[in-house]
C-alpha cells in the first residue's frame, strides 16, 4: 500500500477557516493512477501536499509506505519523503536557471549536498535531463533559460523533472493546465507510460474531466475538504459529476434536476462555472 488514511483532518497553518481537509479516509495500493476531480477550493492541493508530507494532519491517522511519517525523526521522513516526488501545479522553477539543471534537479534526493552543487556549476548528466526532455519533445530547449520558455514548456519542463526523479509514486497537481489540447494528451500518456512502467503510483489532478474519465482507472471526487466519491470510471455517472460541480448558490432545483438521457456533462460543468 502506497498510501492509506483515516478519517484524516487537515488545516493550513495560517487559516482561519475551518479545516481543508476533514474526516478523510483512502487507501492507494502501489501502481494505482488515479485521478483528483473537484472544483476550485475543494482541497485537491492539500491532499496532494498532505500525502507527500509537505502538511501535517491535525487528526486521523495517515501512513506512507506502511509506516506513519509524523512519528518517524526528521531524516527518516526525509528518506521517506525521497521515495514521493511532488509537481507542484507551478513548477518552481528559478528564473534564471538553464532547463538542463532544472530537470536535474529532480534527482536532488538521490545525491549527496556535494553532487548537487557540481551539478548547478556543470550538470553532471545532461544526457538523462536531454532524454527526459525528449519525451515532452522539448529537447532543443536544454541550456535555453527557465524564464525564456512559455508557460506550456515550463510545465512539461516540470513534467521532465518527474520523469528523472526516481519517485515510487507522482503526486501531479494540474498539469496540464497550461497545455493545448494535443500537448495535454500527450503529457499525460507520458506521465501513464512512465508510470506504468515502474509501477509507480499516480495521483494526478485535473480540471479536465474528459481525460479523466478517459484515462484514469480510479476517479476521486474532492468536494469542501471531502471525498464525495471514489469510484471506477465506469461507475462515474453523469449525475455524480453535475453534483460535485453544482454550485451552492444556484436555486436546488436546478441543482437536482435529474439528468435527461442526453444530458450534456461539458454543458452542466461550464453552467456550474458560470
Ligand atoms: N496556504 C494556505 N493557507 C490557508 N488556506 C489555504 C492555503 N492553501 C489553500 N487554502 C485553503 O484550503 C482550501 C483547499 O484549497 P486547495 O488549494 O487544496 O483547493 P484545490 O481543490 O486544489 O483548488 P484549485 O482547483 O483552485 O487549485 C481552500 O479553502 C483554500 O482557500
Amino acid at each position: 500500500m502506497t498510501f492509506s488514511l483515516t478519517n484524516l483532518s487537515v488545516r493550513h497553518p495560517s487559516a482561519t477557516a475551518p479545516n481543508a481537509l476533514s474526516d478523510l479516509s483512502l487507501s492507494v495500493a502501489q501502481g494505482e493512477q488515479i485521478a483528483l476531480i473537484g472544483p476550485s477550493g475543494a482541497g485537491k492541493t492539500t491532499l496532494l501536499h498532505t500525502l507527500a508530507c509537505a502538511l501535517r494532519p491535525e487528526q486521523g491517522n495517515f501512513t506512507l509506505f506502511g509506516a506513519d511519517p509524523w512519528r518517524l525523526s526528521s531524516s527518516a521522513r526525509h528518506a521517506m519523503r525521497a521515495r514521493l516526488f511532488l509537481a507542484p501545479q507551478t513548477p518552481p522553477l528559478p528564473p534564471r536557471q538553464r532547463v538542463v539543471s532544472a530537470v536535474l534537479a529532480g534527482l536532488l534526493p538521490q545525491w549527496s549536498v556535494w553532487r548537487a552543487v557540481i551539478s548547478l556549476i556543470k550538470p553532471t548528466d545532461p544526457a538523462a535531463a536531454f532524454d527526459a526532455l525528449a519525451r515532452f519533445n522539448l529537447q532543443d530547449k536544454l541550456y535555453a533559460r527557465v524564464d525564456r520558455l512559455s508557460g506550456g514548456e515550463r510545465q512539461r519542463c516540470g513534467m521532465a523533472r518527474c520523469l528523472i526523479s526516481r519517485a515510487d509514486a507522482f503526486l501531479v497537481d494540474e498539469p496540464l493546465s497550461a497545455l493545448d489540447p494535443a500537448l495535454a494528451l500527450h503529457t499525460l500518456a507520458v506521465l501513464q507510460q512512465e508510470a506504468t512502467a515502474r509501477q509507480a503510483t499516480l495521483i494526478c489532478s485535473l480540471h479536465q474531466l474528459e481525460l479523466a474519465r478517459a484515462h484514469f482507472p480510479r476517479i476521486i471526487g474532492l468536494r469542501d475538504g471531502r471525498i464525495v466519491f471514489d469510484v471506477l470510471r465506469e461507475n462515474l455517472t453523469e449525475a455524480m459529476i453535475a453534483s460535485l460541480y453544482r454550485h451552492a448558490d444556484r436555486p436546488q432545483a436546478a441543482d437536482q434536476a435529474p439528468p435527461t438521457p442526453g444530458f450534456d456533462i461539458h454543458a452542466a460543468v461550464q453552467t456550474a462555472r458560470c
